[in-house]
């Protein structure tokens, strides 16, 4: 077992009271999960300040404090530490508490506002395929080789991240992809980490409830490069506006990807369409079964990656053409009679929404119309809602707004902030249904043979979040059994 010694290495530390002989059992950042001999680490959070519950964690058997204020009554027994950042703190003491699994395997982190998902797992399954044990942190599941644990999170708090990485390391795996979200940036989960490299895919406007303006939004994202070491690479898109500026300042490696200009990993788009995509790749000419321009960047960014790690360039894209996406991304059925193409994707920003519109518009023969579904969750940034609207209803040809998630929020109000962002000349193609289900059978009766009904915002999700409580509820399902019903 360790000391709080050993779990304090290179913690900058401002004051102790008490033993650091002390041995530790387990480690929290929350209250409620600490039992006898543990750890807590009190972090001041957007919601409720952990100082509060110190008292709380020493009563449930806590042997240790990390804090950023010193309580004024310190109990007998009890050894506290004083630091600058708890959040930090915590980021290093889960790595020293787990012997530092990252320093162990090769840990590759993407971060970007849309794609993350997709070249995580893209990369895993790549890598799986070229026969390493490999691990996976991402928003629809993590993974430790075949093993699937549940994700609460993109990317999880600094305990339960080390804790998973260790797992993995257990089982042999050499190479970890996880997604890095701004809000573990921001909030440290990834303090002490060790990346072998980080990917940009995009930057476009989402959390800015949580970040406050685009500015800031964009230097979280920069952070995570300015915070990676000179034996990583930093692998970024120059087709974003931002893609030089993330790495302005980091020490890495620098490499980038482009679809438009010169680039250490340069792609050319030839065919674009239902059955996949066929595109130049540094010269070579190659036909991947994933849809859409947007994921030719994806894919570029996992072979430029896979490249940096030392694989074969010809093996790396052998395996990658015959790769198809994660859950819930660009997704979709035909139906039996009417030959209906419904598109389940997790497009849950303007920009994601426009890419998959724009996307369904080359794919179109004809006059097939285009039927959206879409809605905007609850407790998260309101300004993406108008312009979804906006988006939908420039790029289909009927748009139904419904319900995503309202978590705590009245789900007829989000509704009436996203119609408040269709101009009056579009107001006839957008109808409002609140009940999502009602809202897809609705798409599907309006649609006619060969027509095409995009589902955007929940992708894999599984859930319907109403005030607290996650009703099942699956998109793909859902619209599967209404098509059958409807002998469509
Ligand atoms: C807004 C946000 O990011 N919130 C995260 C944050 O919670 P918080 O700051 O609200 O925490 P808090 O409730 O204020 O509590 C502060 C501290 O007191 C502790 N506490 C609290 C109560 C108690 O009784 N005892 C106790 O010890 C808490 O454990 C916490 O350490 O820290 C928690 C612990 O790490 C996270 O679980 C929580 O994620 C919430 C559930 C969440 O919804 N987060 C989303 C927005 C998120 O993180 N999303 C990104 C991805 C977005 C994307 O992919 O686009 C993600 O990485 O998942
Ligand atoms: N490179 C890309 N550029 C723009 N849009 C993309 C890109 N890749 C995927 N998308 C769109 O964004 C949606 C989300 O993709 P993905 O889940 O891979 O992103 P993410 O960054 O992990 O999102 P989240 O932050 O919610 O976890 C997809 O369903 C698709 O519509
Ligand atoms: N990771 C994103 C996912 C949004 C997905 C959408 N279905 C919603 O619930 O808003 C978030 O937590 O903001
Ligand atoms: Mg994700």
């Amino acid at each position: 077992m360790k000391t709080l010694r050993d779990i304090l290495y290179n913690v900058s530390i401002r004051e102790v009271h008490g033993s650091t002989d002390t041995t530790v059992k387990s480690l929290s950042i929350d209250s409620r999960a600490i039992g006898q001999g543990d750890a807590f680490i009190a972090i001041k959070g957007v919601h409720a300040d952990g100082h509060l519950f110190i008292e709380k964690a020493i009563t449930q058997g806590a042997a240790a404090i990390i804090c950023e204020e010193m309580p004024q009554n310190l109990a007998n027994g009890v050894t506290y530490v004083l630091v600058n950042s708890s959040a930090t703190a915590a980021g290093i003491i889960a790595g020293n508490f787990y012997d530092n699994p990252s320093h162990k395997l090769r840990l590759v982190g993407v971060t970007g506002t849309n794609g993350k998902t997709t070249i995580a797992t893209l990369l895993f399954r790549l890598f799986s395929k070229l026969r390493y044990h490999c691990g996976l942190l991402s928003t629809v599941q993590n993974q430790i080789g075949d093993k699937v644990v549940p994700a609460t999170h993109t990317t999880p708090d600094a305990i339960h991240l080390n804790a998973l990485l260790a797992e993995m390391v257990d089982e042999g795996c050499e190479y970890v992809f996880m997604e890095v979200s701004s809000h573990a940036v921001h909030q440290q989960r990834i303090a002490g980490l060790k990346f072998a490299g980080g990917i940009f895919s995009n930057i476009t406007h989402d959390h800015l409830d949580y970040h406050k303006t685009f500015d800031e939004y964009i230097r979280v994202k920069k952070a995570f490069f300015d915070g990676l070491p000179q034996t990583a690479f930093a692998l970024t898109n120059l087709d974003d506006k931002r893609g030089n500026v993330m790495l302005q300042n980091t020490r890495a490696k620098k490499q980038s990807y482009s679809l438009k200009t010169v680039a250490d990993f340069k792609g050319k788009i030839l065919e674009n369409n239902l059955t996949g995509l066929v595109m130049t790749v540094n010269e070579k000419e190659v036909h991947f079964r994933l849809i859409g321009e947007f994921n030719a960047y994806n894919l570029l960014a996992v072979y430029g990656a896979a490249t940096l790690l030392g694989q074969d360039k010809d093996e790396v894209l052998q395996a990658l053409s015959d790769l198809s996406g994660a859950e819930g991304r660009f997704d979709y059925i035909t139906s039996a009679n009417d030959r209906i193409i419904g598109i389940v994707d997790y497009a849950h920003t303007p920009d994601a929404l426009l890419n998959v519109l724009a996307t369904i518009k080359n794919l179109r023969k004809g006059n097939e119309q285009v039927i959206t579904v879409v809605g905007c969750g609850g407790d998260r940034d309101t300004a993406k809602r108008p312009v979804m609207a906006a988006v939908a209803t420039e790029h289909s040809d009927k748009v139904i707004l419904t319900s995503d998630n309202p978590r705590s929020e009245d789900p007829v109000a989000i509704i009436q902030q996203m119609e408040a962002g269709i101009p009056v000349h579009q107001k006839k193609k957008s109808l409002s249904i609140t009940d999502r289900k009602e809202a897809i059978k609705t798409a599907v009766s309006l649609a006619n043979p060969e027509d095409i009904i995009l589902i955007a915002g929940k992708g894999h999700e599984k859930y319907q979040e109403v005030q607290g409580v996650k009703h099942p509820f699956d998109d793909k399902q859902v619209l599967r059994e209404i098509l059958e019903l409807m002998g469509k």
